[in-house]
């Protein structure tokens, strides 16, 4: 097959990954720099270029968006789906993960357990949001934020309100979020790749903070995760719609809470905790289910 890679830097572990297990495969894996495609609208025949001239002939195209380029490296996807390329994940459930509110109400609808979460627009509403959630103490996140960024602990009322206000006047989208203390700063991701969990790893944060993320110094290992949360995760990725992704939870006293689903999971510490081959899963997966045409909405939602 013939399959290209949205993605913005070839030298990443995952990106470098993906091509050496489609390579392995027998396959051809081109990475395009997203920021250099360009959509070509007026024409009947939709089409992408790439560094000027008119690219065809892929049968599946792998999105490594960047968080920082989420519209336009979805453009570039819509059109890819459009001309009948078929994506690994899809524009429309990739738009719909990257957005946290969004992806917790989709969730919520089906019943899949999650921190009491509460969204306000009005910094006014601070302490009603707080009581909401049973706080303090409270967590605190941007609503599209990422690697931990932007997501803080306040354990007092007066904290927290002026957390709230700060984010608030600063023009920026919060959740505000129960903490669930007895998770002891530890998170679960779950990787699921075509229905299935494939490998799971427990992150642990660095030992002054809360947050579990590698990107903020934590650490992961192999874990054996229950049936439930195995379960909690197929579903999650089933109702995304997404083909691929990472399911983040934490071990509450009331079960595992999903805190989100990443649609570009990284490769590196999953596949260095549990010694399995992640990026030659996902190729697998693309064989399976390529097919030219078939990319479910064609552009449409
Ligand atoms: N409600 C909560 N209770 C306890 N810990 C939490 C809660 N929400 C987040 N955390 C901790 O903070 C970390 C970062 O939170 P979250 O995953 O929501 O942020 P993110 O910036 O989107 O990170 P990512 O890079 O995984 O996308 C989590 O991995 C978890 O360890
Ligand atoms: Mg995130
Ligand atoms: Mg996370």
């Amino acid at each position: 097959m013939k399959i290209a890679m949205l993605a913005r830097n070839a030298n990443l572990y995952s990106h470098r990954r993906l091509v050496e297990a489609a390579e392995a495969r027998g396959h051809t894996l081109d990475i395009l720099n997203t920021t250099r495609c360009t959509v070509n609208i007026a024409s009947h025949r939709p089409t992408v270029s790439y560094n000027g001239e008119t690219i065809n002939g892929f049968d599946a195209v792998i999105p490594r968006i960047g968080a920082s380029i989420t519209q336009y490296g979805l453009a570039i996807l819509r059109q890819f789906e459009m001309s009948g390329v078929w994506p690994l994940n899809e524009s429309v459930a990739i738009g719909r993960s990257r957005d946290k509110l969004r992806s917790m109400q989709i969730l919520a609808k089906h019943g899949l357990g999650l921190p009491l979460t509460a969204y306000a627009n009005d910094p006014k509403q601070a302490e009603e949001l707080i009581k909401a959630v049973n706080g303090p103490p409270v967590v605190i996140k941007l609503l599209e934020g990422t690697q931990g960024i932007g997501v803080v602990l306040a354990e007092t009322m007066s904290s927290a309100k002026s957390v709230i206000e700060a984010f608030r006047g600063a023009n920026v989208n919060i959740l505000v979020q129960e903490f669930i203390k007895e998770a002891g700063g530890t998170d679960i991701r779950a990787l699921v790749i075509g229905g299935k969990v494939v490998a799971a790893m427990k992150r642990t944060g660095a030992p002054d903070d809360f947050r579990s993320n590698l990107h903020r110094g934590g650490s992961a290992e192999v874990i054996k995760i229950t049936p439930e949360e195995r379960s909690t995760a197929v579903r999650a990725a089933k109702r995304m719609g997404l083909n691929v992704c990472g399911v983040d939870m934490l071990r509450s006293n009331h079960g595992p809470v999903i805190m989100e689903v990443n649609s570009s999971p990284g490769l590196e510490g999953i596949e260095t905790a549990t010694g399995k081959d992640v990026a030659g899963m996902i190729i697998k997966c693309i064989e399976d289910n390529a097919r030219s045409g078939k990319t479910k909405t064609k552009g449409a939602g």
